[in-house]
């Protein structure tokens, strides 16, 4: 049986098919203006996500890449159904939610000497163990802890018994194509099979494995075993942020029915017929943007040795997203609790 259409050829399908997800062409053009004005500074590059992140690694080496593995194997589904009252980690002097939350408990367990980013610990590490490790200083838990339990003894498993419990072999084993990782991934890795069905079709998002290879591509620093030479072909990660960020910016927006099932707060289930609108249109979306901000560099003539990619634009304006949580207060984010994004 052929495999799902790619994430790319997935988001032009369901935005051409879409009945409650649009993509304002001006708003995209709008976004991509504001892009062109970073596009020389220092959000737009590679080094930002170690020089804008102090929870990432500063390493370059193999220890940096299980890091990343392990963090990203576990990177979804931090939103909780009252803002004001979720789960927080307090880490170093500072707190933080959702996506850094999970980010600061592994440092905060590394610094305690427990081993998470190792195969050979979370392989058997016990739901107890993990009910710990990601505790909150709130009296919410991190959502889906059974689940995250569960998926790091499966993956820890594969990993020792596929790649000699590191992730490093792994890429390795993808002779530096982007590509070729993230398939690795999605054929090693169950918990990373983001696929779906639309209008009859197979589709895939794969957003944990294409952030994971984007995020193995900024902690190797696009250099050696992360120099990949296609990196450009992978998309932005369709998760619940980005499309609240490209209906706040206005690039993307929602029909009347659906924007009021949002402002309620209504679940939407992974798969849902709008739930893969809103995913796609946002990842077709950020495409768009993508080539206007392409042609404005060409137009104006901007000189940029640097490569400009869906992947540094996703950062970007997950980023923004994170800086302007306040204006986007009035802006609703789809509830989907699963283990995909
Ligand atoms: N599209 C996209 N989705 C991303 C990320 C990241 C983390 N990447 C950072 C690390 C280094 C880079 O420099 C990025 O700053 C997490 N997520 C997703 O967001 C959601 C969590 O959101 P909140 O509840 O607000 O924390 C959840 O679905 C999670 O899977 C990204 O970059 N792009």
């Amino acid at each position: 049986m052929d495999g799902p259409l790619t994430p790319r050829e997935s988001a032009k399908f369901i935005a051409e098919n879409s009945r409650d997800v649009f993509i304002d062409g001006g708003g995209v053009r709008r976004v991509a203006e504001l892009l062109f004005a970073k596009v020389s500074g220092p959000e737009l590059d590679l080094g930002s996500w170690k020089a804008l992140h102090e929870l990432n690694p500063r390493a370059a080496d193999e220890a940096a890449v299980n890091w990343v593995f392990v963090t990203d194997t576990l990177n979804f589904s931090f939103w909780s159904e009252h803002e004001e009252h979720k789960c927080l980690v307090g880490y170093r002097g500072k707190t933080y939610s959702g996506y850094w939350s999970l980010c600061a408990a592994v440092n905060r367990a590394l610094d305690e000497g427990i081993p998470i980013t190792s195969a050979s610990y979370y392989a058997t590490v016990t739901l107890e163990q993990v009910q710990h490790i990601f505790r909150s200083d709130t009296d919410v838990p991190m959502p889906l802890i059974e689940e995250r339990h569960r998926i790091l003894n499966e993956t820890g498993k594969i990993l020792l018994e596929k790649f000699e419990g590191s992730f490093l072999n792994c890429v390795r084993k993808s002779e530096k194509s982007a590509q070729k990782l993230m398939h690795l991934v999605v054929e090693s890795f169950p918990s990373y099979r983001d696929v779906t069905q639309f209008e009859g079709k197979r589709i895939s998002f794969y957003k944990r494995a294409q952030i994971l290879v984007a995020d193995t591509w900024s902690v190797l620093e696009g250099k050696g075993d992360g120099c990949f030479k296609d990196i450009s072909s992978i998309t932005m990660f369709a998760d619940y942020r980005l499309p609240q960020v490209l209906v706040h910016l206005g690039a993307l927006k929602y029909s009347k029915e659906l924007l009021e099932k949002l402002l309620k707060g209504e679940m939407l289930s992974y798969g849902d017929r709008q739930e893969v609108e809103i995913r796609g249109c946002s990842l077709w979306c950020v495409e768009l943007i993508r080539d206007c901000l392409l042609e404005l560099i060409e137009k104006k003539g901007e000189k940029t040795s640097r490569e400009i990619n869906s992947v540094l634009l996703d950062y970007y304006l997950w980023d923004y997203a994170r800086d302007h949580r306040a204006d986007m207060k009035g802006i609703p984010f789809h509830h989907t609790r699963c283990i995909y994004y």
